[in-house]
């Protein structure tokens, strides 16, 4: 077997109850058949009743991890999730530099759904200066569209101008995640690519088992963009990917329960019985 190994790098948090962050991340990375690789900027005591601690990295460790693993395997694709710091995020973006790390997803981490300040105030300024205008892929969810833009997204009309928005600031492709506009009947993503709007739909699943939903899009996204795919097919293949994930849940836990990771596979098993 002398097959191509596409590879993949998670520069997030850890999160101790394996729903959300690096976890989620790698556990994506797994399934669809992509090497994953971590650099972890945060330890976060995390189970599905919330966030209980955090522990920040040093940036120099987290630059050096990065350098570890770009020098030596290589790196096809990047997401990153919760970066808590300004310093941290100044390493990351010098690095996506100056390795020419193109396909990047940013998701730009802010709050945890159990209502935990992921991201600390100050480095807002910094994500959109320092980071956005690197990316190739951006998934902010509805509440962190609107901290980008600076106003409410109520309507369509808005969220589409906040696409734009994100597009000015440099990012290639916008997605806008609609998973928190919970009086919808569908989930419905607004994806942007610079010439049109398209609409990432699937059904909304009446469940709490949404813990790591937004990482585990971002990640199988990276995943897909690490294989080669353009970034209209990833993120369209990532969305039938974490709407399998909420669809089966794993009713783990007495909180937000994670995502399942194994669901995707759940239709190839029932064909080959
Ligand atoms: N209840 C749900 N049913 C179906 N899809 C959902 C549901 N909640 C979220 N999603 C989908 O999961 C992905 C992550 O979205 P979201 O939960 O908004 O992100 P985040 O975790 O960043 O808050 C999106 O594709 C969204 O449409
Ligand atoms: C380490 C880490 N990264 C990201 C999230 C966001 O996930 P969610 O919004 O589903 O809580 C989290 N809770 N923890």
């Amino acid at each position: 077997m002398n097959q191509k190994v596409a590879r993949a790098l998670t520069i997030a948090g850890s999160d101790s109850g394996g729903g959300a962050g690096i976890q989620a991340d790698l556990k994506t990375f797994q399934e669809l058949h992509v090497y994953g690789m971590s650099a972890i900027t945060a330890i976060t005591v995390q189970n599905t009743l919330g966030v209980h601690g955090i522990q920040e990295i040093r940036p120099d460790i987290v630059a050096s991890q990065i350098e570890a693993v770009t020098t030596d395997i290589g790196v096809d694709a990047v997401k990153t999730g919760m970066i808590s710091n300004i310093k941290i995020m100044e390493a990351i973006a010098s690095l996506v530099k100056k390795y020419k790390l193109s396909n990047l997803v940013i998701d730009p981490v802010m709050i945890s759904k159990s209502g935990h300040a992921l991201l600390k105030e100050d480095a807002r300024l910094a994500l959109k200066e320092l980071l956005i205008p690197l990316a190739m892929v951006i998934t902010p969810n509805l509440p962190e569209a609107e901290v980008l833009v600076g106003h409410s997204l109520d309507n369509m009309a808005a969220r589409k101008e906040a696409a734009q928005y994100l597009r000015d600031l440099g990012a290639k492709h916008v997605v806008i995640k609609g998973g928190h506009l919970s009086d919808q009947e569908n989930a419905d993503d607004l994806f942007y690519n610079g010439n049109e709007f398209t609409l990432l739909s699937s059904p909304r699943f009446h469940t709490q088992h949404t813990h790591g939903t937004g990482c585990t899009f971002s990640a199988a996204i990276t995943a897909y963009l690490a294989k080669g795919e353009a970034p209209d097919i990833a993120v369209q293949r990532a969305k039938n990917y974490i709407t399998d994930a909420i669809r089966y849940p794993l009713n783990i836990g007495q909180g937000h329960g994670p995502t399942n990771h194994w669901a995707h596979r759940l239709q190839e098993e029932q064909n080959e019985k």
